[in-house]
Parts: C-alpha cells; sequence; structure tokens
C-alpha cells in the first residue's frame, strides 16, 4: 500500500472563517476568558509534597473546598447585610444559593470518601504538621454561624492579612445574630442579652430564641404576613437557617466518616486526638434553637 504524501502547509490553506459563527481566536495579549478566570494562576497552585499519584485528588479536593467555603461566606455575608437593612428577599436568595453551594461541596467529599489507610499513608508523613484545622475559611463560615472562638486565630498569628481578617470577622455580628435582630424588629420580642450580647463569644441557646422560633413555626405570625399562611417571611427564613444548618453537619459528617476510613483513631496531623475530637465537633447543634423548637409546635 502506498503511502500517500503528508500535505505541505501551502496544499492546505487555513479555511477562512466566518466572523459570524465560528469563535474568535484572535487576541492582541492574554484571552478576556483568561483576564476574568485567571485559569493560568489557579491551575499552577498545585504543588505536591510527593511523587505519590494519589496526592493530586487530595490536594486538589481541599483547594476547591477552600474555593466553596470563599463562596459561602459571600452568600452568608451577603444575606448578613441584606437582613441588617430588613431586606428579606435578599437575603433569603442568597441563604438559598448558598444550600446549592453546600450540597456541591460535599459533593466534593466523593474522591477522598473511600481512602484506605494504606493510600493515605502514601503521603499523609509529608503532610507534617499541616492540618484543615487551620482553615481560616473554615473559620469564617463558623464564626457567620455563630460559632466564634478568639483561641481559633491563634494559628494566624504569622499571618497578618488571615489574622486581622479573622479577628474583624470575629467581632461582627454573625449571621445568626442578624437573623435574630430581624426577628426582634419583626414582632418577636428577644431579651438585650441574645441582642447585645459579647459578639467574640459563642452564641448559647436561649430559651427566649426558642420561644420565638416556636412561634414562628406554629404559624404565629406578627410579622404583618397572613397568619399561618405558608409563605410567611419569618418561616421561610427559619427553613432556610435549617437548610443550612443541615447541610453544613453533613460536611462534618462525611469528613468524620472519611477520616474513620482513612486512618481509624489515629491522632491527627493537628495535634487533635483525631476521629473522637472530629465527632464531638459534629455533635455540634447549629442553629440550635431551630431544631429544639420544633419539639414545642
Ligand atoms: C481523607 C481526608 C481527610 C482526613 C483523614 C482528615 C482528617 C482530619 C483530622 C484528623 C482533623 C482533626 C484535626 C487534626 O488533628 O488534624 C481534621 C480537621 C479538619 N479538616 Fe480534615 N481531613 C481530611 C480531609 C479534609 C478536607 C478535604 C478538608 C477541606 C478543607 C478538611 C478540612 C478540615 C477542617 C476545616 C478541619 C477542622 C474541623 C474543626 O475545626 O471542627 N479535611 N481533619
Ligand atoms: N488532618 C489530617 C491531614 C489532613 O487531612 C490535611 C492535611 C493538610 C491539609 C489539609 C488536610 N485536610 C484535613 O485535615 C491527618 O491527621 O492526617
Amino acid at each position: 500500500m502506498t503511502q500517500s504524501p503528508l500535505p505541505t502547509p501551502t496544499s492546505t490553506p487555513t479555511p477562512a472563517s466566518d466572523p459570524g459563527t465560528d469563535p474568535h481566536l484572535d487576541f492582541a495579549g492574554t484571552t478576556p476568558y483568561e483576564d476574568y478566570v485567571r485559569a493560568e494562576v489557579l491551575t499552577h497552585l498545585q504543588h505536591p509534597l510527593t511523587d505519590e499519584p494519589g496526592e493530586m485528588v487530595f490536594l486538589v479536593t481541599t483547594q476547591v473546598m477552600e474555593l466553596w467555603f470563599t463562596v459561602i461566606v459571600h452568600e452568608w455575608t451577603t444575606a448578613a447585610h441584606a437582613l441588617r437593612r430588613d431586606e428579606l428577599g435578599t437575603a433569603l436568595a442568597a441563604l438559598e444559593r448558598s444550600g446549592h453551594e453546600l450540597k456541591a461541596l460535599n459533593a466534593s467529599w466523593e474522591p477522598l470518601a473511600r481512602l484506605t489507610p494504606a493510600e493515605f499513608n502514601a503521603y499523609r508523613a509529608a503532610l507534617g504538621e499541616g492540618s484543615g484545622f487551620q482553615s481560616a475559611m473554615y473559620r469564617r463560615m463558623e464564626f457567620l454561624l455563630g460559632e466564634k472562638s478568639a483561641s481559633m486565630l491563634v494559628p494566624h498569628r504569622g499571618a497578618p492579612r488571615v489574622h486581622d481578617e479573622l479577628a474583624k470577622a470575629l467581632h461582627e455580628p454573625s449571621l445568626y445574630d442578624e437573623a435574630l435582630a430581624y426577628l426582634s424588629r419583626h414582632g418577636h420580642e428577644l431579651p438585650d442579652e441574645v441582642l447585645h450580647r459579647d459578639r467574640g463569644l459563642p452564641h448559647e441557646p436561649h430559651p427566649a430564641v426558642e420561644a420565638a422560633w416556636t412561634a414562628v413555626y406554629a404559624g404565629d405570625a406578627r410579622d404583618g404576613s397572613p397568619d399561618g399562611s405558608p409563605d410567611n417571611g419569618l418561616l421561610r427564613l427559619g427553613e432556610a437557617l435549617t437548610e443550612v444548618a443541615e447541610l453544613v453537619w453533613r460536611w462534618r459528617n462525611d469528613h468524620l466518616v472519611a477520616t474513620r476510613r482513612a486512618m481509624g483513631a489515629k491522632q491527627g496531623t493537628g495535634g487533635s486526638a483525631g476521629v473522637a475530637w472530629l465527632e464531638k465537633r459534629a455533635r455540634r447543634s447549629v442553629f440550635p434553637e431551630l431544631w429544639t423548637a420544633r419539639s414545642h409546635v
């Protein structure tokens, strides 16, 4: 069989592109896509510590989760500011978006959820004392949930920008603080110790908050909506926050189970007891009165 001669460049001129239907190919500098997405930066931030083929997905999953944490912090901050301005629609839209984002975040456990101890051990030692415990953006999420803790700033003392952002977030009202202030401005009286609490301390469950949510869930609308109607704004706020709480709990639980599979009861690289410590953390209730109120409706 005779080989057909390779076409010379001149024998196959590039067909003229039709400017009306074909994508643009010529850009003076970087593409507008790159200018917006910064994909070149993003895809050159992966620096595995070993040659183990399985380390890349561990690193990238962690980076992907950091990006989702960043988006979720943005949504909850938007929601908190909107509540403060009495713009419930804007707050609900941001909270509902965050629900979809939390589901995408939780789905990203999939590649790590079934690591065996031997697979994880292949690169675990290279992680040294590194641990997700040191994630500043995760702490921002917890602070917005009302889970404040000044000691969580300590690991970031060596990184002034991160430390300052976290210190600011520690003393700002949380998303839950703003939701409770909104409740109090819309017919549900709450005491000063709830509304003017020390923002740097964690939110503690309070019977007056439970009573307020109980009234909301009983359909006892006092914010101008028709009694008990399903479009009661406060009920929608309660349900949007409950969805967030459940999905955060699911993230913690998926993390716990992945950890149990990958390393059993070994001590964590962050210095904690590992699984036993994560179990305790996963038992914490997010927006506690939104759960306990349900027993009284
Ligand atoms: C199989 C993979 C993983 C294992 C075995 C694991 C293990 C652990 C352990 C043992 C801790 C407790 C602290 C310590 O002593 O280190 C911890 C904390 C933590 N990890 Fe992971 N982790 C894994 C994946 C991830 C990923 C992908 C993220 C995403 C960023 C992450 C984020 C966190 C966070 C935020 C904490 C602190 C939790 C808290 O303060 O309550 N982990 N992890
Ligand atoms: N804490 C894990 C290590 C780990 O998972 C990790 C290490 C560095 C950066 C992120 C991590 N993810 C969660 O802790 C361990 O004890 O093996």
